[in-house]
């Protein structure tokens, strides 16, 4: 093999070694470049006679030929071979199934919240909002809940800094009670609301949590008596759990704020809860002095209310057996809702 093909093998080798551009730089350099070997050979054709000169050139041209081609070869398959990686590395395999975008959801809770309001909307009642920062005025004294009775005390109430405009404590209210006072005093009977909304007490257990949600319910007019109290409260449980293969009893209790008092239990036909006595709500007829504080007279009107635990309802109608399930956010659980 003459040195010319000498040549011409040493570039294709020197090419087809050069891992990336860069490196094929260097290489091309090394042969065509200024002081490259094809390079210098080309500058020594003028020493040679014009026939020898002519001849060599040629071969010399053809040697060049031979390693630019080499050169071409080496860069188009470095650029395939980069395309290639990056086609590789960005690739999106569209066969695939999608990850799906989750969506929200109405907590239980709130589910339940909605639907009592929808079922007492639709027999005519309003919907009361109100602050839950309180006065103990409007959250016990109102109620004809003594001075010195035990939920006044910080075992069971959650007292806030500072006082109300009278110097009175203020507090987070312990039911919706005084939402339903509020109204009452600024409304003209019939007075048929209900009160749901956050209430906090201090309590935490498998069946209770420091904020918990109530809906009180609330019908003031010239007789309305507590056979209306036991017609409404059964519509409500049967719309409410869908069934009227339930049901109601009444049993005698006390409240400071009715009169006579009593707790209302539910017990369904079927189901896995089948016969199980379970309550659900305290009611009565409103007392006498609780009337009077909405500035009514309490010889012309008389009337029920009745308070339920928006999570005890939202338990009974899903099955739930912790209430803190409804308070850690756990998606595997609140999934389930929606
Ligand atoms: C002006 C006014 C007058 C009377 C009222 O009586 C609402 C009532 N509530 C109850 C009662 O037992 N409620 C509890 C049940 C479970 S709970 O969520 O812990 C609250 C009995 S009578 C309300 C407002």
């Amino acid at each position: 093999m003459n040195s010319l093909e000498e040549l011409v093998v040493s570039a294709q080798s020197d090419f087809g070694a050069a891992p990336d551009a860069a490196a094929l730089e260097n290489a091309k350099a090394k042969y065509l470049g200024k002081t490259g070997q094809v390079t210098e050979l080309m500058k020594g054709l003028g020493k040679l006679a014009s026939e020898e000169r002519k001849a060599q050139g040629a071969l010399i041209n053809a040697a060049k030929e031979k390693i630019e081609q080499a050169l071409t070869t080496r860069r188009e398959a470095l650029a395939n071979a980069q395309l290639e990686a990056r086609l590789n590395a960005e690739s999106i395999d569209v066969t695939l199934p999608g990850r799906g975008a989750s969506r929200g959801g109405i907590h239980p809770v709130m589910r339940t919240w909605e639907r009592v309001e929808e079922i007492f909307r639709s027999i005519g009642f309003d919907v009361a909002d109100g602050p839950e920062i309180e006065t103990d005025w409007f959250n016990f004294t109102a109620l004809n809940s003594p001075e010195n009775h035990p939920a006044r005390s910080m075992q069971d109430t959650f007292y806030v800094e500072g006082n109300d405009s009278t110097g009175k404590p203020l507090l987070l209210r312990t039911h919706t009670s005084p939402m339903q006072v509020r109204y009452a005093r600024t409304h003209t009977p019939p007075i048929k609301v209900i009160a749901p909304g956050r209430t906090y007490r201090v309590d935490s257990d498998a069946t209770h949590s420091p904020m918990f949600h109530q809906v009180e319910g609330l019908w003031i007019g010239e007789n309305i008596s507590f056979a209306d109290l036991k017609a409404v409260y059964l519509n409500f449980v049967q719309a409410f759990f869908e069934t009227d293969d339930l049901q109601v009893r009444f049993r005698p209790s006390y409240f400071p704020f009715t009169e006579p008092s009593a707790e209302i239990d539910i017990a369904f036909g079927s189901g896995p809860l089948k016969g199980r006595w379970l309550e659900v709500s305290g009611s009565g007829q409103v007392h006498p002095t609780v009337i009077r504080n909405f500035g009514l007279d309490p010889e012309k009107y008389i009337g029920f209310a009745f308070g339920s635990g928006l999570e005890r309802l939202t338990m009974l109608r899903y099955g739930v057996n912790d209430l803190r399930l409804f308070y850690e956010g756990d998606l595997r659980f609140l999934k389930q809702f929606n």
